[in-house]
């Protein structure tokens, strides 16, 4: 009988430790990806941006992925180059971008900027900042997402047969700590620096040690490379395009991908208004503003793990992605409603959605690792963040164009910073209704996917652990 030779793997402290040095990068990631979100108001007054330039620039985030395909490009760099040279390269990518987009705002860029091609308004008068602004997120949103899908590789590398979707979850959690920082700490740092740019600059520094932390990771995945190779553990097959149009026929792919898309539309989207959606809905001072949003990240941050946990011990993928796509639902449909706008509902509401948000990617995660070969998996998720980088893109530049056009109530001029200021005012009901109606599509596509897995047997509703 073969003796099957322990590796790095199978000490518990090597793979834990393997996930904290990802982690910390993913949570640097994700504290930039948001750094301005608390920064609407001060970005329109200080740099006068309209609400559609904001969203200009939000939705800039998946330009290159959606339309250079550079998530594909990353997939396939992933599943041919591996975790560790597809990870540096995408902080380095992040780098530059948030670099561009912290000249942008400090100041360096003024102006207005318009595009037409053959006299079609490509681009309508937009502030040039909000456009540079944009191209930096463009460009830091190819390394995000790149870091994204290796960093899931990764995870299910060291952790696969073991403690799968928990390890998941408590990756996508640090990624929550991050969002949670960048909900809260932005006004209060822009008030001491008098600078509206220093969050991102803080993130850039973080960002560097970010890279440094990887670089630690490395070390000890190339050391359970050598410990597999020395065990005669099968390399991954390479990378063939083939796979693509294989992933591209497994219907429950498709089934999760766009419960993804459309889930993540109503979430994401969501943050980058929620502390504006607090400041003039619910009346709620800005300088405290942003700390209910961060209930939401920080809501996720505890209980991803709870339902990556109960998926790996009890199974129920499915099923959890179901209840997580009716909680959004009823959650944005009572935001809509424009008496129910006192403090507790608002910190009630947000409570809601973090569980949602906790819910249904502690499970779908895992699921793709389900359902597809490890050795297709780096270009399986970048296939899914491909999709969903399209909502990543679309609905905030949309919710920005439905503000603007449909929900202004008036103006009003209030002390920011100690300056006069003067504030357009909004009614969010319409792009509530719009993440609800995204949030009810979701639920069609969860019961499908049970309703596949059932046919054809791939387990989601089973646990991740082998006894
Ligand atoms: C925004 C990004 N494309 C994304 O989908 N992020 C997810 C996945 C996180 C998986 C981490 N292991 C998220 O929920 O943040």
């Amino acid at each position: 009988m073969n003796e099957i030779k322990a590796t790095l793997r199978d000490s518990k402290t090597a793979r834990w430790m393997v996930l904290i040095l990802v982690s910390f990068t993913m949570m640097c990631a994700y504290y930039l990806t948001d750094a301005m979100a608390p920064l609407q108001e001060r970005l329109q007054a200080n740099l006068s941006w309209s609400a559609s330039d904001y969203g200009f620039f939000t939705s800039g985030y998946g330009w290159f992925n959606v339309f250079l395909l550079m998530l594909v490009f990353s997939g396939m760099i992933l599943d041919k180059m591996g975790v560790r040279f597809t990870g540096i390269l995408s902080i380095g990518i992040m780098l530059i971008g948030a670099a561009i987009k912290y000249w942008a705002i400090s100041g360096h860029v003024q102006g207005m900027f318009e595009l037409n091609i053959l006299g079609w308004q490509a681009i309508s008068s937009s502030a040039k900042s909000s456009v540079v602004a944009g191209f930096g997120f463009a460009i830091f949103g190819v390394g995000c997402e790149m870091f994204g899908i290796a960093a899931n590789k990764a995870v299910v590398r060291w952790f696969r047969g073991k403690e799968m979707a928990l390890a998941i979850g408590l990756n996508t959690s640090t990624g929550r700590i991050g969002t949670a920082l960048a909900m809260f700490t932005p006004i209060p740092l822009v008030r001491m620096t008098g600078d509206i740019s220093a969050p991102v600059l803080l993130a850039l520094v973080l960002l560097c040690i970010g890279m440094l932390v990887f670089i630690l990771f490395t070390v000890m995945d190339r050391k359970l490379d050598k410990e597999d190779a020395d065990a005669g553990v099968a390399a991954d097959e390479e990378f063939k395009f083939a796979d693509i149009l294989e992933i591209g026929k497994n219907r429950a792919f498709w089934y999760i991908t766009t419960l993804c898309v459309l889930f993540y539309s109503a979430v994401f989207p969501f943050i980058k208004y929620a502390v504006n959606l607090m400041v003039q809905k619910f009346d709620i001072s800005d300088s405290f503003a942003g700390y209910i949003p961060a209930l939401l990240p920080f809501g996720a941050l505890l209980l991803t793990p709870v339902f990556g946990n109960l998926f790996d011990k009890k199974g129920k993928g499915a099923t959890i992605m179901i209840i997580g796509s009716i909680l959004l639902v009823c959650v944005h449909l009572l935001f809509s409603i424009p008496s129910l706008n006192s403090f507790p509902i608002a910190i009630g509401l947000v409570i809601l959605l973090g569980i949602a948000f906790s819910m249904v990617p502690a499970a779908m995660w895992p699921s793709i690792a389900k359902i597809i070969p490890h050795s297709k998996l780096g270009t399986a998720y970048a296939m899914t963040f491909w999709v969903q980088n399209w909502g990543l893109m679309g609905v905030p530049l949309l919710i920005g164009v439905v503000l603007d056009k449909y929900c202004i109530t008036g103006t009003i001029t209030k002390l920011v910073d100690g300056k006069e200021q003067v504030i357009t005012q909004y009614n969010y009901m319409i792009p509530m209704l719009i993440f609800a109606f995204f949030g009810f599509l979701a639920i069609g596509f969860a019961l499908l996917l049970k309703a596949e897995d059932r046919k054809k047997g791939y387990g989601l509703e089973r646990p991740n652990i082998k006894e």
